[in-house]
C-alpha cells in the first residue's frame, strides 16, 4: 500500500518523491509505504485550505454537521477493516483497535450534534434598547499534529470539532500510523467534504511539523504528544502569538486504599498498566497503595499478570500487543535498568521478549516493580510501555501528595469504598481527569479530556470544550434606541 498526501481533494505523493516503509510492529514486516513531504508540500496544502476555508466558513454549521454524520455512517461501516488495519500498523490488540474507530463514530455524531447547536450566548446590556449578544466564529486554517499511539482517535477529536465549526484543517499524523490518515482522508472525501476542508500531510515532525507550527497562514495549533516537543511548538507559537492547544504526557496513578475491592482494583490496573503495551498518555504507570493492603496487591497482580499473553494483536486472545519500535524498546529498557540501580525491587518482566513467536516485533515484557519510592526516576518520569511501579503510603493524605507531586496532571484514580475519602481525591487531585473506582484509562468523548501542569496548557480536547480552541468568541452589540449611548459613562 503506498500512503499519499491528501491536498485540496487529490491524491498526491510529495514533490521530494521520497517515501518510507511503514513497519508493522508485530513482525517487523513493511506494510506498505509513505510519503515523506517537505516544505514545499505543507505550502500548497495551507493554501488550498485558505481558500477552501472562506467558502465552508458560509455554510451552514448544521449543513457542515450533515458531512460528519456521512463520515460517522462510513467510519461505522468500515468499522473492522479499519481496527484491522490500526492493529497492524500501531500493535494495539483488535479489541482495542476496534474501541479506538468507535471512539471515532462516537466523535462525529457527538460533533454533528453540534452543528446544531453551537451555542453562543445572549445577555441583557447596561443600557436600554440595546442587545447583547456573543457567538463563536471560526478561525481559519488549523494546524493538527497527532502522536501515532492513537491515530484515528485523536485525529476525530480534532478535525470534527475543527470542521463544524467553519475552519479548514492541514494534518501532520505520525509518520509511524499513516494509513491511519489516509482512511480517514477517503471517509471525508466520501462524505462530500469539499476540495481543501481537510488535508493531510505525511512527513517528519522536523520539517512538516515545524512548517506547519510556523506558517504565518495557519492561525490554530492543536497537538498531541510528547512534552519536549510541546514545549518547542509553544515556543514558536508564544513568538507569533499563534493560539496553540497541547495535549502531552501523562504519569498517572492508581490509589489503593485499605477498604478497597481489591479484585476491582487488580483488574483495573491490569488494563490501565499494560493495555495498550503502557502506551497510553493516561496508562497508569503508579500504584499507590496502602501499607494494610500492599502485600494482597502485590500477589493479586503478578498472579494477574501471569495470565497476560503477548503477542500479536490480531491473534486471539493476546491481551498486549507490541510496542511501536526498536527505539520504545531500547527506552523501555532503559528506564527498567534505571529503576534497578536505583534501588526499585523488579517482581515481574524487566525484559525484551524473545523467542520464535517474537521475531522481527516488539515485544516487552509487562514489568511490575515495587518498593519504589516517589523521588525515584522510574516513579517520575513518563516510561511509555508496560512498566508500573508500587509505592506505599500510610494515609489518604500522603497518597493525595505523592499522586500530585509530578510534572504531570492528566489522570488518577482513587479505588475506596469510603465516600469520605472518594469525595476527598476527587478534590484534592490535581489532575484533569479524575477516576473513582475505575483504572486512569478510558474517557468519554463528550467530555473534556486533557491534563494540568506539564500534561497540558488549559486547553480541552473531546468534550464542548474542544470548540473553544477551533474557534474565537466574538460579542456583538446591537443598539436600537437611536442614539448614541455610552457604557460606563453617567449620562
Ligand atoms: N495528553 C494526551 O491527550 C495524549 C494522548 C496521546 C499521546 N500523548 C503523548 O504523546 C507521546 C507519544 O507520542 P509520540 O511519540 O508520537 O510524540 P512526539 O512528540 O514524538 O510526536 C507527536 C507528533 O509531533 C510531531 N513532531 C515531532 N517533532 C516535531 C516538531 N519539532 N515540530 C512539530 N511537530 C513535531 C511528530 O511527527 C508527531 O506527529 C507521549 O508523551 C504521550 O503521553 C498525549
Amino acid at each position: 500500500m503506498k500512503v499519499l498526501n491528501y491536498i485540496d481533494g487529490r491524491w498526491m505523493p510529495s514533490i521530494s518523491e521520497q517515501f518510507v516503509p511503514i513497519i508493522n510492529p508485530a513482525n517487523g514486516e513493511s506494510i506498505g509505504e509513505v510519503t515523506v513531504s517537505n516544505v514545499q508540500d505543507v505550502e500548497q496544502a495551507v493554501l488550498a485550505a485558505k481558500r477552501a476555508q472562506k467558502t465552508w466558513a458560509f455554510v451552514p454549521a448544521p449543513k457542515r454537521a450533515e458531512v460528519l454524520y456521512k463520515v460517522g455512517m462510513l467510519l461505522q461501516e468500515r468499522k473492522e477493516q479499519i481496527a484491522r488495519l490500526l492493529t497492524m500498523e500501531m500493535g494495539k490488540v483488535i479489541e482495542e483497535a476496534r474501541g479506538e474507530v468507535q471512539e471515532g463514530i462516537d466523535m462525529a455524531f457527538y460533533m454533528a450534534g453540534e452543528g446544531r447547536r453551537l451555542f453562543g450566548d445572549t445577555t441583557p446590556s447596561e443600557l436600554p434598547n440595546k442587545f447583547a449578544m456573543s457567538v463563536r466564529a471560526p478561525i481559519g486554517v488549523v494546524g493538527l499534529i497527532t502522536p501515532w499511539n492513537f491515530p484515528i482517535a485523536i485525529a476525530t477529536w480534532k478535525s470534527f470539532p475543527a470542521i463544524v465549526a467553519g475552519n479548514a484543517v492541514v494534518w501532520k499524523p505520525a509518520l509511524e500510523t499513516p494509513m491511519m490518515a489516509q482512511q480517514l482522508a477517503q471517509i471525508f472525501e466520501q462524505a462530500g467534504l469539499p476540495n481543501g476542508v481537510f488535508n493531510v500531510v505525511h512527513g517528519r515532525g522536523s520539517i512538516v511539523g515545524e512548517a506547519v507550527v510556523k506558517h504565518p497562514n495557519v492561525k490554530v495549533i492543536s497537538f498531541t504528544g510528547s512534552n519536549e516537543v510541546g514545549k518547542r511548538i509553544a515556543e514558536t507559537c508564544g513568538r507569533q502569538l499563534k493560539k496553540v492547544s497541547l495535549e502531552m504526557g501523562g504519569k498517572n496513578a492508581i490509589i489503593v486504599m485499605d477498604d478497597a475491592d481489591i479484585s476491582l482494583a487488580v483488574e483495573a490496573i491490569i488494563w490501565s498498566a499494560f493495555g495498550t503495551s503502557g502506551q497510553r498518555c493516561t496508562a497508569c504507570s503508579r500504584i499507590i497503595v496502602h501499607e494494610r493492603v500492599k502485600q494482597q496487591l502485590e500477589e493479586r497482580l503478578l498472579a494477574a499478570m501471569n495470565t497476560l499473553t503477548v503477542g500479536n494483536g490480531l491473534e486471539e486472545g493476546v491481551k498486549v500487543g507490541p510496542v511501536i519500535n526498536q527505539e520504545a524498546l531500547q527506552k523501555i529498557h532503559h528506564y527498567v535498568q534505571i529503576g534497578k540501580n536505583e534501588g526499585a525491587t523488579l517482581l515481574a518482566g524487566g525484559y525484551i521478549m524473545q523467542g520464535d513467536q517474537y521475531k522481527g516485533g516488539f515485544y516487552y515484557a509487562p514489568t511490575l516493580f515495587t518498593n519504589v519510592t516517589p523521588t525515584m526516576t522510574i516513579a517520575r518520569e513518563e516510561i511509555f510501555g508496560p512498566v508500573a511501579s508500587i509505592i506505599c503510603v500510610r494515609s489518604l493524605e500522603e497518597a493525595i501528595e505523592i499522586n500530585n507531586s509530578v510534572d504531570y496532571g492528566l489522570s488518577s484514580a482513587i479505588f475506596t469504598r469510603d465516600i469520605h475519602r472518594a469525595f476527598t481525591a476527587m478534590r484534592d487531585f490535581d489532575t484533569g481527569i479524575v477516576y473513582v473506582n475505575a483504572g486512569t484509562t478510558g474517557a468519554e468523548i463528550h467530555l473534556p479530556f486533557g491534563g494540568t501542569k506539564g500534561t497540558g496548557n488549559g486547553h480541552r480536547d473531546s468534550g464542548v470544550a474542544a470548540l473553544d480552541v477551533f474557534t474565537e468568541w466574538k460579542s456583538i452589540y446591537v443598539d436600537y434606541s437611536g442614539k448614541l449611548q455610552r457604557a460606563q459613562i453617567d449620562v
